[in-house]
Order: C-alpha cells, then sequence, then structure tokens
C-alpha cells in the first residue's frame, strides 16, 4: 500500500486565506502587521527562503521588509540594529536569517530580540515559555508539523514519536511540541548508535538531520507517519529531503513530500507568528 501524502502546501495555502482574512480585520482597526526580516551575507540557501517569505507575506498582507547587511558585518552592528528594531512600534516581528557568518555569536543575537517580537521562537524566553506548556511564539517549523499532523486528525497522545537531530530550531523543539500533545519522545541524533532500533520504534517520525537518503525503507515501522524535514540539494540540484521517499511511501500510511511538504508550513507559521505579534502588541498599548 502506498502512503497517504501532506501536502504541506495545500494546507499553507488554506490557512494563509484565513490569515488574509484576519490581516484584513485588524485592517480595519489600524493594525498593520510588520515583519523585517535581516540577512546578513549571501547564503544562496537563505536568500531562496527569504523569497519565499516575501511572496507570503505580500498575498497575505503583512508589510515586510528586508534589511541585508554584507557578511563583513560586526555583532555589535547587528546588535545596534536589532535594539533600534526592539524600539520601532511599527515593527511587530523580527527574524535574523540564520546562519550567521561564524565571526557572530548567534545566541547573543537570539537574546537581544525583544521576546515580544521573536516570531522565530528562538528567543530564551520563549523557549522557556513553550517547555511550559504556556501560549507563545512556537518555532515555525515544529509548529508546522503540528498542524500537518492534525489536519490529517493523526491521534498523538500515546504515540511513540522518534525525532532524528536535535537542532535548536527543529529537532529539540519538535519533541517538546509533541511531548506537550502527549507523546512519548524519543529524541536521536548523529551518536545515538544503532539508529535504526530507535526509528523503527516510530508511529510519527520525524527526520531533522540535513542528509539525503538519511532515512531508509527500512528504517520505518510498518504505518508509520514519517515528516521529512530534510532541505538538501542533490547532484542534479534538486530539493530533495533526509527520506529515501521513493521506498520509504511503501512502508508508511502517511508522508510528507520535499518539496511542497514542511517548507511552505514553516513560512505560513512566520506569517501566522507575526500577525499574533501585531495583534498582542497592539493590546499591550
Ligand atoms: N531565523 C530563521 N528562521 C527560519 O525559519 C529559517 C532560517 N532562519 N534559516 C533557514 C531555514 C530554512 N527554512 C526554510 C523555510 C521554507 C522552505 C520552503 O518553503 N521550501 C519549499 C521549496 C522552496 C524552493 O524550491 O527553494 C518547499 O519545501 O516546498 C525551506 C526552508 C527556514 N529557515
Amino acid at each position: 500500500m502506498t502512503a497517504e501524502l501532506i501536502y504541506g502546501k495545500e494546507l499553507a495555502a488554506t490557512i494563509r486565506k484565513e490569515l488574509k482574512q484576519e490581516a484584513a480585520a485588524l485592517k480595519e482597526q489600524d493594525i498593520l502587521p510588520h515583519l523585517t526580516v535581516v540577512l546578513v551575507g549571501d547564503d544562496p540557501a537563505s536568500r531562496s527562503y527569504v523569497k519565499g517569505k516575501e511572496k507570503a507575506s505580500a498575498e497575505i498582507g503583512i508589510s515586510s521588509e528586508l534589511i541585508e547587511l554584507p557578511s563583513s558585518t560586526t555583532q555589535t552592528e547587528l546588535l545596534d540594529l536589532i535594539q533600534r528594531l526592539n524600539l520601532d512600534k511599527a515593527v511587530n516581528g523580527i527574524l535574523v536569517q540564520l546562519p550567521l557568518p561564524s565571526h557572530i555569536d548567534e545566541q547573543a543575537v537570539i537574546n537581544s530580540i525583544n521576546p515580544e517580537k521573536d516570531v522565530d521562537g528562538f528567543h530564551p524566553a520563549n523557549v522557556g515559555k513553550m517547555m511550559l506548556g504556556e501560549d507563545t511564539y512556537y518555532p515555525c517549523t515544529p509548529y508546522g508539523i503540528i498542524q500537518m499532523l492534525k489536519s490529517k486528525n493523526v491521534e498523538i497522545a500515546g504515540k511513540t514519536a522518534v525525532i532524528v537531530g536535535r537542532s535548536n530550531i527543529v529537532g529539540k523543539p519538535i519533541g517538546q511540541l509533541l511531548l506537550n500533545e502527549h507523546a512519548t519522545v524519543i529524541h536521536t541524533h548523529s551518536r545515538t548508535p544503532d539508529l535504526r532500533s530507535f526509528t523503527k520504534q516510530a508511529d510519527i517520525l520525524v527526520v531533522a538531520v540535513g542528509r539525503e537518503q538519511m532515512i531508509k525503507a527500512d528504517d520505518i515501522k510498518d504505518g508509520a507517519i514519517v515528516i521529512d524535514v530534510g532541505v538538501n540539494r542533490n547532484a542534479e540540484g534538486k530539493l530533495t529531503g533526509d527520506v529515501d521517499f521513493e521506498h520509504a511511501k511503501e512502508v508508511a500510511s502517511i508522508i510528507t513530500p520535499v518539496p511542497g511538504g514542511v517548507g511552505p508550513m514553516t513560512i505560513t507559521m512566520l506569517m501566522l507568528n507575526t500577525i499574533k505579534a501585531a495583534r498582542r502588541q497592539a493590546a499591550a498599548v
């Protein structure tokens, strides 16, 4: 049997329509959601992501601004810019595109963003709130994955979820959000011996490593739900995930494609967080 696909792109389009209505309703109250994206240096992958975000903003009616800085930008210059954006009442959301050049301390930059404007959900205060199960800005990729599972009426409670990869932006927070939904969560990573013995137990398998063909059909339990967060360019220059999709779809019950899966949901959750930021900041004055 071939797995059912979760087309993140379609779900994203549906959610974006709702967000567009919300943005229009806010406009009636003179609230104009505004997102500022800061891009340091010219990583081509970052550039492509930033384009997708601009397109989504325009579609929804969010005003978005891109501040491009040279890779020679110093940490002090970047922190000064963030300070200015923190104080600018017209700016509701601040996203500093990662990775940053190696001479800049990423965590110091993230820590400097006003948590109320941290639409990436990366600030320690927001990470802490997520861990406590409080309402906050959740990191966009993990939040998008939860929406994808819910769109298929997947019962998360009681399921064994196995995460491969432990980044601060995907692996760690998706485990926390699944735990908040009452899954039993296993975190695995590059130093996990006999990885397959863990992935084989997964009712829900989330792969966020960044290595093409990392997970094969043999690594997957029959009927599992497989979420592929990988964003890799293969030898032909095509975008591929971390999962051997062609074979995995014969074992899984539900699987996400790349492209058209998790990626478009990530951007959509950024839009959702930006509208939420505008609403919250308007209510706070
Ligand atoms: N501060 C920060 N926040 C991020 O959320 C963040 C970041 N930095 N740095 C880079 C990663 C990567 N990322 C992607 C988002 C959408 C797609 C996406 O929409 N991909 C499309 C394909 C796009 C294409 O064809 O190039 C898809 O999967 O269908 C991909 C990658 C967000 N990131």
